[in-house]
């Protein structure tokens, strides 16, 4: 059976706005794609046959999506659809870190004194080319000079494992990722060993009370949504060690305001903070040692 793949360019900042609209209205057979290095965005969709392609169409369209130019539909050979997700990522990098996509390993030339991720995110989330991924990154990367190689660092909802792989890859040495979808798993530890971190992190599947359940981490990153963070914040915030630091995306900026306050109210005497990156936002927590 041949799929169809619906694509239509929309304003990338509106991006944000549209995946929270299609999330709303629970019509999963959409998705967003952004690529924040060329400043595009598209809604994909992928259907059975022409027909529903255009019936899906027209329902997007009622629900006022703002759409850049005319939609392009194509049949998918199984190949294609596999491999859909690959014109998506591209190599970023931040500091002396890479992040690559694994079937541009022969191609790409890793500059002297830098580290490579090799990444095949599959149909998990977690390319880096997301600015969700990026803040936490930053996050990572900003921290790691305070933290002792043994830290404990925990990536829920690990998605293409990125975040947890990114750590092992800055040498830290106690890293674990969990997420409730088995693919996710899945793609995690093939990404581990595309990369040789075999043993790398331990990853595995559990939701945000099974995984943080008696857990402490020095540093703990969560790129999940908003309303999902919030409503978990008590195991997330119960999960971070004395001195520890809780990372928080996948925030919309305009719900960065009602992430904050939430947070500050259930973790008083910890300091806390935001930042933006176009339409996404983070919220960083520090634990004090002790409380009075
Ligand atoms: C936005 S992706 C983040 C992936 C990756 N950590 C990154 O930063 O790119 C969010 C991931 O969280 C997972 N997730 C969503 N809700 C969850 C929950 N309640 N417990 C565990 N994982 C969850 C999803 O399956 C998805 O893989």
């Amino acid at each position: 059976m041949s799929l169809y793949e619906f694509k239509c360019e929309i304003p990338p900042a509106e991006a944000g706005a549209i995946d929270e609209l299609l999330l709303n209205h629970g019509d999963g057979r959409w998705s967003v794609v952004e690529d924040v290095i060329v400043q595009q965005a598209w809604v994909i969709g992928v259907f059975e046959d022409e027909a529903e392609s255009w019936h899906a169409w027209e329902a997007l369209k009622g629900l006022g999506v703002n759409v850049k130019g005319s939609p392009a539909l194509r049949p998918l050979a199984d190949q294609d659809w596999r491999d859909s997700y690959k014109a998506h990522f591209k190599a970023w990098k931040f500091g002396r870190l890479h992040w690559v996509p694994i079937w541009q390993r022969d191609q790409f030339a890793v500059p002297a004194g830098d580290a490579v991720l090799w990444l095949d995110p599959g149909l998990a989330f977690g390319t880096g080319n997301h600015e969700t991924t990026r803040l936490c990154v930053e996050r990572l990367v900003g921290l790691a000079p305070r933290l002792a190689r043994d830290a404990r660092i925990v990536d829920a909802g690990c998605g293409s494992g990125i975040l947890a792989l990114s750590a092992v890859l800055l040498g830290f040495t106690s890293v674990i990722g969990f997420d409730n979808d088995p693919e996710a798993v899945r793609v995690s530890r093939e990404n581990a060993a595309l990369n040789g971190l075999q043993p790398g992190p331990d990853f595995f599947v559990a939701d945000l009370v099974s995984g943080l359940r008696e857990r402490q981490a020095d540093l703990l990153m969560a790129n999940i949504q908003s309303d999902v963070l919030i409503r978990f914040q008590r195991e997330l915030i119960a999960a971070v060690a004395p001195r520890g630091t809780l990372v928080l995306s996948g925030i919309l900026a305009h719900e960065q305001a009602d992430v904050l306050q939430a947070f500050r109210a259930a973790a008083p005497g910890w300091a806390i903070e935001g930042r933006v990156l176009g339409e996404w936002s983070d919220v960083m927590l520090s634990r004090p040692a002790a409380l009075s």
